[in-house]
């Protein structure tokens, strides 16, 4: 590949562009605050639950604080937060030749959108990204659980066959999808977990192992299905069980559990969500990517989804606030038995 441009360089934008540039590709790196600082002090660390450990000296990387003009990348990687999406979009519209391939690799189903209106004349794709990165320290970035990338797309997208090679080179898949919305809807479940690990304060291993929070999930994701359902939107599957089959599995008794969703668990034992990264820095939330668009639809449909909105509520509340929640106060926050 010619080049690729990660826009963001935070946990996904430097661990999936570090990824890239170990598989020999010139990536550059636009990123700011400390986490740029953290790149040009230490270099890029890679590490992940399946024993990598790489590292690129600073001197390997190319780090900027705005988009270097003139630059004509095959693709574009947006990994933003999506409160910076319309801000990164317009930014990138007014760089990048019209056509540019960009992928968002960002949570939720409206980023790829939101940037289209800032920039109509990019191409732009959604991604997904299933597993779990955080920042070990500075400049060192760690994928904590596993699975495969994808992005809606066509083996006939030039740009697109050329990432899945270069990504494939350093054992990471990335799948293509003509429409993506299904394995979105699914990621957006699984993501219903990111504000009940963010109040519950535990890495995610550990709250996953409370039956009480699991309840809580189950109930949220629930909703959603249901809603989904009544909206006759398919959900894609991303674990070996069904979305529904995963609400039994959930409510079970934790050493069941435990047993039926190994896999699920195989998170390292630090890992936490990105929305308990956003509240432990004080930085606004994708809450209303992920509780918000589950009662979007349910306004859609003339329906509610109540407990959704009490999320969402809650978590905009603890921002402003911080405070935990046990299992027990959720579960009465939530109204779950
Ligand atoms: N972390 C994870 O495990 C996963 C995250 N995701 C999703 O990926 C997306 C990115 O998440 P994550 O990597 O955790 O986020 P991070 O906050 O770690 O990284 C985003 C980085 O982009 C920077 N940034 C924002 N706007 C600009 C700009 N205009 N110019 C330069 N830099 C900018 C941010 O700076 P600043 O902090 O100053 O705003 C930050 O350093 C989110 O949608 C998230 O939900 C998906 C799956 C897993
Ligand atoms: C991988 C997962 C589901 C949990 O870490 C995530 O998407 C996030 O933290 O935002």
């Amino acid at each position: 590949m010619a080049g690729v441009l990660v826009m963001g360089a935070g946990s996904v934008g430097a661990y999936l562009g570090g990824l890239l540039a170990l598989a020999g590709v010139p990536v550059h790196f636009v990123g700011r605050g400390a986490r740029l600082a953290g790149l040009r002090e230490h270099g890029l660390r890679l590490t992940d639950i399946d024993g990598l450990d790489k590292h690129l000296p600073a001197a390997r990387l190319a780090l900027h604080e705005a988009i270097p003009p003139g630059l004509h990348p095959d693709l574009c990687l947006l990994c933003v937060k999506s409160g910076a999406t319309a801000e990164a979009a317009a930014l990138l519209g007014r760089a990048l030749p019209a056509g540019t391939l960009v992928v968002s690799l960002q949570n939720g189903l409206g980023n790829a959108q939101l940037a289209r209106e800032q920039a109509p004349q990019l191409d732009w794709r959604p991604g997904m990204v299933p597993f779990n990165i955080t920042e070990l320290g500075p400049g060192h970035l760690h994928r904590g659980s596993a699975g495969h990338l994808a992005v809606e797309g066509w083996p006939t997208d030039v740009a697109l066959a050329a990432l899945q090679t270069a990504w494939q080179r350093v054992g990471m898949q990335l799948e293509l999808h003509g429409d993506l919305r299904p394995a979105q809807w699914a990621k957006l479940l699984l993501n219903l977990n990111n504000p009940i690990n963010a109040l519950s304060g535990l890495p995610l291993r550990e709250q996953l192992l409370d039956p009480g929070y699991r309840r809580c999930l189950a109930a949220l994701q629930e909703e959603a299905l249901d809603l989904l359902n009544a909206a006759h939107l398919p959900v894609a599957r991303l674990t070996p069980l069904s979305p529904r089959g995963l609400l039994r599995v959930l409510r079970l008794p934790t050493p069941v559990f435990k047993r039926v969703a190994a896999r699920m668990l195989r998170i390292d034992a630090q890992a936490r969500s990105s929305m308990a990264d956003d509240l432990l820095r004080g930085q606004p939330t994708e809450i209303d990517m992920l509780c918000g668009e589950v009662v979007r639809l349910a306004t859609r449909l003339g329906r509610q989804a109540p407990r959704n909105a009490r999320m969402q509520a809650l978590v905009q509340g603890v921002a402003a606030r911080p405070r935990h929640f046990s299992p027990v106060d959720l579960c009465r926050a939530l109204g779950v038995r």
